[in-house]
């Protein structure tokens, strides 16, 4: 039996399997092996289903990665944000290949990535699924572009083919610690109440993967699936911004309940609407900040900013300024929303904020 077939028998009889006390374990252990199955699915896919066409070099602060059924207008997108022209038409499969533009917004060079539209069954292999997933991996955020005519249900099968390969949207890593160790067996331990696993799950789901020694933490209220995305090493945690577009085609009132809807926006491309508060939202997913410079005596640069993440310290600005200030470092003086005074003196682990504007006194 092929690797696909073990799926789908392993996942028919999940579906199959009710849900209670009884069938608990089984369904814990069933699960393991799926996944177990899935990562080796995608094993031989790193060299060989490279693709041509598909090697683009990251670039800039951020890379964001569109990904959406055919003929949703990603294309259409791509050509309006950035000096970019990538082919659009009314056929589906229009782009065959990975298309970098530029977004320039707030001074951050952003690169969007347009791919070939991608179709139930992707992660197996259909049309050029797996090479854009494999994109899709390396990008900053998931743009999943959608039709806001058509039904929610490709939202949710998108999903269904980014999870099976490991991508998880909008979700953190779960709060387990988790050491593999040369000998002592399976050192299991809780710091809360667990409602989902217990400890022979736990074991059955390591012994699953062959490991018979590690160092198990549960930090919060966790699931077999949430273990096995820690054992995994596949696994990455991406922002997904939704974004529908062809709201020109619906009512006002679909378009205010869609847009209500947690990390979605609205747009038309054809008509230009809304792409101001994409861009604002992509802004805000992307945990991007500003950060002005100032040398003592002058007033700040506003014509030069530098990009960076939010929850970055004084020192991380240092390092992105010059690679050897951090070490030259005696305090900085920070004007800006981050501090109480303007200006305030900081250490070099103070949290910067954005439009923050920073001078740094050497030793
Ligand atoms: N009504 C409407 N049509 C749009 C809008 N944006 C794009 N389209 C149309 O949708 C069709 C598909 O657009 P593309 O940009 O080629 O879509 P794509 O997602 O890149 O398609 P593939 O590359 O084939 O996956 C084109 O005919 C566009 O003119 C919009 O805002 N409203
Ligand atoms: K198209
Ligand atoms: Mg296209």
């Amino acid at each position: 039996m092929g690797i696909l077939e073990k799926i789908s028998e392993i996942e028919k009889e999940i579906a199959r399997t009710q849900k209670n006390k009884a069938t608990e374990y089984h369904l814990g252990l069933l699960k393991a092996k799926l996944a177990k199955y899935r990562s080796q699915l995608l094993e031989p896919s790193k060299k060989a289903e490279k693709g041509e066409g598909f090697d683009v070099l990251k670039s800039g602060d951020a890379r964001v990665a569109l990904i959406g059924f055919p003929s949703v207008g990603k294309s259409t997108l791509l050509s309006t944000l950035t000096h970019t022209e990538s082919e659009a038409a009314s056929y589906e499969f229009t782009t065959l290949t990975c298309i970098p533009g530029v977004i320039q917004y707030k001074g951050a060079n952003i690169q969007l990535l347009d791919l070939p539209g991608i179709i139930e069954g992707a992660a197996q292999g259909k049309g050029r699924g797996r090479q854009v997933i494999a994109v899709a991996r390396t990008a900053d955020l998931v743009l999943m572009m959608l039709d806001a005519t058509k039904k929610d249900v490709h939202r949710s099968l998108l999903e269904k083919e980014l999870e099976s390969v490991g991508i998880r949207l909008n979700k953190r890593r779960p709060n387990i610690y988790f050491k593999i160790k040369k000998g002592g067996g399976i050192a299991f331990n809780s710091t809360c109440p667990l409602t989902k696993i217990d400890e022979k799950m736990v074991q059955m789901i390591l012994h699953e993967y062959k490991i018979f020694n590690a160092q198990v933490l549960f930090r919060e209220d966790c699931g077999a699936e949430d273990l096995i995305d820690v054992i995994s090493d596949n696994r990455v945690y991406l922002p997904c911004l939704y974004c529908y577009n062809k709201i020109d085609q619906i009512s006002i009132e679909e378009v205010d309940r869609i847009a209500r809807q947690p990390n979605s926006v609205v747009v038309s491309c054809n008509l230009k609407l809304n792409l101001d508060g994409l861009l604002d939202q992509l802004w805000e997913e992307l945990a991007l900040i500003r950060v002005y410079t100032k040398k003592p005596g002058q007033p700040p640069d506003f014509d030069d900013c530098l990009i960076l993440r939010r929850g970055v310290t004084v020192e991380h600005v240092c390092h992105a300024i010059h690679r050897t200030l951090a070490d030259a470092f005696k305090y900085g003086l920070v004007w800006g929303t981050s501090t109480k005074y303007s200006p305030q003196r900081v250490g070099s682990n103070h949290v910067m904020a954005d439009e923050d504007v920073i001078q740094v006194v050497k030793k």
